[in-house]
C-alpha cells in the first residue's frame, strides 16, 4: 500500500471552504501519493456496518447453510441481545420494544383478533407463523432452553428492518455462485440507520453495491418534511401482517375475493384453473374487476368453450361482460353482508377489563394499562382497514349496474 503522505496546507484549507459549500466529507480525506499527486485516503478504517449472513460475527457461529438466513439472523440476534458489549448494542436499543411488537404485529395478537383480520391477511399470517415455526425447529437447539419468545421477537425485528441485499460485497469469485443458491427470502441485511426509513406509496429507492446501501432523494423536500423510503408494492394486508400498519392512501391496494369465490368451484374446475395458471389472487380495486378474477367468473357462469376463449386470448370477453359482470356483483353483495358483520362484531369488541384472553389471568396494574391499549390499537386498526376493504366493494359494486353495464 502506497503511503498516504499530507497533500499540504492549502488542501486543508479548500477542504474546509468545500464543507463551507455544502460538501460533506465523510472518513475520507485528501492525501499526496508519491507519482499520482493528491488523492483521497480513508481518514479511519471504512468497513460495511451490515448485519448480513456473510458478517464475521454470524459466520463465526456456524449454523447449517440449510436453514434460513432470516432464522440465522434471529438467532444471532438472540444469542447477543444480553450482551452488553456486543458490537450493534446502540443499535439494538433504539429498536421497537416487545411490548411495541405484541401491539401492532397480527402475530401476537390473540386468537379472537387473528379470526377477524380479511381472509387474505389471515393467509399471510398462517405462511408468516409457518416459516417462523420452521426456522425455530431448526435453530433452537443454538439457543438457550426457553427463548421461543425471544427468538420470536428478534425474527420480528429481521422481518420489519430487513433490506434488499444480494450480496454484491462479495468476490467476483463466489458472486455468481452465491447469487445462483439465493432465494427472494435469502436477500436481506439489516443496516443501521436505514432502518429509521418509514414507508409510503413513492418513496426514496435505497440502491445498494459493495460498500453498503444509500438513500438519494427521489424529490426536493422542505425542511421538517418526512422523508420515506418504498419497502415495495405492497397491499395493505401484507403491510399489516409484516409491518404492522396500513396505509390510509395505498396505491398498490386491492382486495381478495379468493375466500369467495374458490369455495364455489368443484374439483375438477379447480384442476382446471391450476392449470390454465388461473387458480387464486382474485382481486378487486375501486374501479376495476382483475384479469384472474374475470377469468374464475367465467368459468362459474359460462359455458366451458366461452371461458377457454377468454383464457387463450382468442376473444377478450366483451360479449359475456354483462353475465359476468352480473355475477361478480352478487359475489361482492355477499362480501358487503359479510364486511358488515365483521365490522359489527369489530365494533363491539372490549378493549377494557373482560376480553377472553383475561379471564382468570392475575395481571399487575401496568401490564393491565398496557394490555387495553394493545387492544385498543389493534381494534382500530381492524376497523380502519375493514373500513377501506368496504369502500372498494361498494364502489367496485356500483361500477358495474344491476343489468351488469358499467356506469
Ligand atoms: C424499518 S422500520 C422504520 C422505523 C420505525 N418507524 C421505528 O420506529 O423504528 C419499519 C417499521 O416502521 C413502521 N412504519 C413504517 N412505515 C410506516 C408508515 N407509513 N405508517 C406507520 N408505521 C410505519 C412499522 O412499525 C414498521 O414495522
Amino acid at each position: 500500500m502506497a503511503a498516504a503522505l499530507s497533500p499540504g496546507e492549502q488542501h486543508h484549507f479548500f477542504a474546509k471552504w468545500a464543507n463551507e459549500q455544502g460538501i460533506e466529507m465523510n472518513g475520507v480525506a485528501p492525501a499526496k501519493f508519491v507519482g499520482r499527486g493528491i488523492g483521497i485516503v480513508a481518514a479511519r478504517d471504512l468497513e460495511v456496518t451490515l448485519i448480513s449472513i456473510d458478517s464475521k460475527p454470524i459466520r463465526s457461529r456456524n449454523f447449517p447453510k440449510s436453514f434460513s438466513i432470516h432464522g440465522r439472523l434471529a438467532a444471532h440476534l438472540a444469542l447477543t441481545y444480553s450482551d452488553l458489549d456486543s458490537s450493534h448494542r446502540p443499535w439494538q436499543d433504539i429498536w421497537p420494544s416487545e411490548q411495541d411488537f405484541k401491539t401492532i404485529l397480527p402475530l401476537n395478537w390473540p386468537t379472537n383478533l387473528q379470526s377477524l383480520l380479511p381472509a387474505a391477511a389471515q393467509d399471510l399470517l398462517a405462511a408468516q407463523q409457518k416459516k417462523l415455526e420452521k426456522d425455530w425447529k431448526d435453530l433452537q437447539s443454538f439457543l438457550p432452553p426457553d427463548s421461543k419468545d425471544l427468538f420470536t421477537y428478534t425474527w420480528m425485528i429481521v422481518n420489519t428492518r430487513c433490506f434488499y441485499w444480494d450480496y454484491p460485497n462479495l468476490p467476483p469469485s463466489r458472486l455468481p455462485k452465491k447469487r445462483q443458491s439465493l432465494t427472494a427470502d435469502d436477500c436481506y441485511a439489516m443496516c443501521p440507520f436505514l432502518d429509521y426509513f418509514n414507508h409510503t406509496n413513492e418513496g426514496c429507492e435505497p440502491l445498494h453495491d459493495a460498500s453498503g446501501y444509500a438513500v438519494i432523494s427521489n424529490r426536493d423536500y422542505k425542511a421538517g418534511e418526512e422523508v420515506y423510503v418504498s419497502y415495495g408494492s405492497h397491499n395493505n394486508d401484507f403491510l399489516l401482517v409484516e409491518y404492522g400498519f396500513i396505509l390510509a392512501q395505498n396505491n398498490c391496494d386491492v382486495t381478495q375475493l379468493d375466500h369467495l369465490i374458490l369455495p364455489k368451484f368443484a374439483e375438477a374446475e379447480i384442476e382446471t384453473l391450476k392449470e390454465d395458471g388461473f387458480y387464486g389472487t382474485y382481486t378487486v380495486t375501486n374501479r376495476c374487476v382483475c384479469h384472474r378474477t374475470q377469468a374464475a367468473l367465467r368459468l362459474q357462469t359460462l359455458p366451458a368453450r366461452r371461458y377457454r376463449v377468454f383464457v387463450s386470448g382468442a376473444d377478450d370477453g366483451s360479449s359475456d361482460q354483462k353475465r359476468v359482470d352480473i355475477r361478480c356483483r352478487q359475489l361482492l353483495d355477499e362480501y358487503a353482508r359479510e364486511i358488515i358483520h365483521t365490522e359489527d362484531i369489530v365494533d363491539g369488541l372490549v378493549v377494557k377489563g373482560d376480553l377472553e384472553t383475561r379471564v382468570g389471568e392475575e395481571r399487575s396494574t401496568k401490564e393491565a394499562v398496557e394490555e387495553d391499549k394493545a387492544r385498543a390499537e389493534q381494534k382500530d386498526i381492524l376497523a380502519r382497514r375493514w373500513k377501506q376493504i368496504r369502500d372498494v366493494v361498494n364502489s367496485c359494486s356500483r361500477g358495474l349496474n344491476s343489468d351488469g353495464k358499467k356506469d
